[in-house]
């Protein structure tokens, strides 16, 4: 089984660089991106080249760290930090994982004292970006472990978990969230050749799952099977299915989560067959701010992603299009959140609250 690809790095301390896999290219090709200034990082968030809602965090709070480069004072690297916030906070609106680490990184800039020489001050920015990283690391590693504890009890061998988009090391800073799981289950069943089959669905328009997850899966050794989005409700009609486990990119304080689209649609088929329906996130995916999804925004992208989505035009020019990035499950079709802090269920305000509730770490 090889080791999870490098999605993420730093080459450096306070006047290093970024260093991302472009996931546009995967699977074809393995293929990085140095950026060295912030537009680069904004870029590459907004066209997925890097992407996930943990993944997109990390990647923009050392997009921050770039912004101190060629500034000779603390005022012109402060005032050029909390304006490389403000831009790639414009990246993308729903992964609430974006704002959570950019807030963190401005809580650093502005707590700085004023006669900080630069050089400090890129290097603590540095060291912030490091430590949201390695945060996430571990949290990955908690949720996989937690989650594996749970669906050892429902996927029997030889039993099949479909999930959908990508959730693994390429859209995090560790394994993955759902995938993360996946990884945990079968290691343990490896020992006594207890597999089981991952379902992955293609994602459309984007293909993450066809593209990154199969990918991933296959890399790992990890049975899967590539299905359209289309045949997920065959699948479960024909039993192969035992639990259907997927990601989140924002949560709200219900417990209701926004996830790459087509979600929703499996959260519904996942109940009308009687299969466990779980959301596997860390706890800076919550956005307690939130009453319910219906505050989520939700990003629409261009019409190209569906017109044009195998390399040539597939739909008649004047095509009118809705392509809309992201869904949300209610909490009520929602069996259980896996976090890093452990199992939320039944999936209520008051079980959020609960696990979630205590001040997610600065
Ligand atoms: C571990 S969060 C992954 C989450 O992000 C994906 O969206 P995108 O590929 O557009 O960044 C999808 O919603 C995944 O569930």
């Amino acid at each position: 089984m090889s080791e999870a690809p490098n999605t993420i790095s730093w080459t450096g301390g306070g006047d290093g660089f970024l260093t991302l896999l472009d996931q546009t290219r995967l699977p074809g090709e393995t293929a990085y991106l140095n950026c060295e200034d912030v537009e680069s990082v904004y870029d590459a968030i907004k066209r997925l080249a890097v992407r996930g809602a943990p993944a997109i965090g990390i990647a923009a709070a050392y997009g921050v760290c770039l912004a101190t480069r060629e500034t000779s004072s603390l005022t012109e690297a402060r005032t050029a930090a909390l304006a490389a916030c403000d831009r790639l906070a414009e990246s993308r609106p729903t992964a609430v994982n974006l704002f959570w680490a950019l807030e963190r990184m401005r809580g650093v800039i502005t707590a700085m004292a004023d006669d900080t020489p630069v050089v400090q001050f890129a290097k603590r920015l540095a060291g912030e970006a490091r430590a949201i990283h390695d945060e996430d690391r571990a949290q990955c590693a908690a949720i996989g472990r937690h989650g594996a504890e749970l669906l050892a009890e429902v996927v029997p061998p030889g039993g099949g978990v479909l999930t959908h988009c990508n959730t693994g090391a390429l859209a995090t800073g560790g394994d993955g969230t759902a995938l993360a799981v996946l990884f945990a289950l079968h290691r343990a069943r490896q020992e006594s050749n207890q597999s089981f089959t991952v379902f992955a669905d293609e994602t459309r328009p984007l293909l993450q799952g066809a593209r990154l997850t199969m990918w991933e899966l296959i890399e790992r050794g990890v049975p899967a099977t590539l299905i359209c989005d289309s045949m997920a409700a065959q699948v479960m009609r024909e039993g192969r299915v035992q639990a259907v486990i997927v990601g989140a990119d924002r949560i709200a304080a219900n417990g209701d989560a926004a996830n790459k689209i087509g979600t929703y649609g499996l959260a519904v088929l996942a109940k009308h067959h009687g299969v466990p329906f779980y959301v596997a996130a860390p706890s800076t995916t919550f956005d307690l701010e939130l009453a319910s999804g219906d505050e989520i925004p939700i990003e629409e992208r261009a019409a190209e992603e569906i017109t044009d989505g195998f390399g040539r035009r597939t739909a008649p020019e004047g095509a009118q299009v809705y392509n809309p990035a992201f869904d949300v499950a209610p909490a009520a079709l929602v069996t259980a959140i896996i976090t890093e802090r452990g199992v939320i269920s039944p999936v209520t305000g008051e079980e959020v609250a609960a696990i979630v509730g205590t001040e997610i770490p600065a």
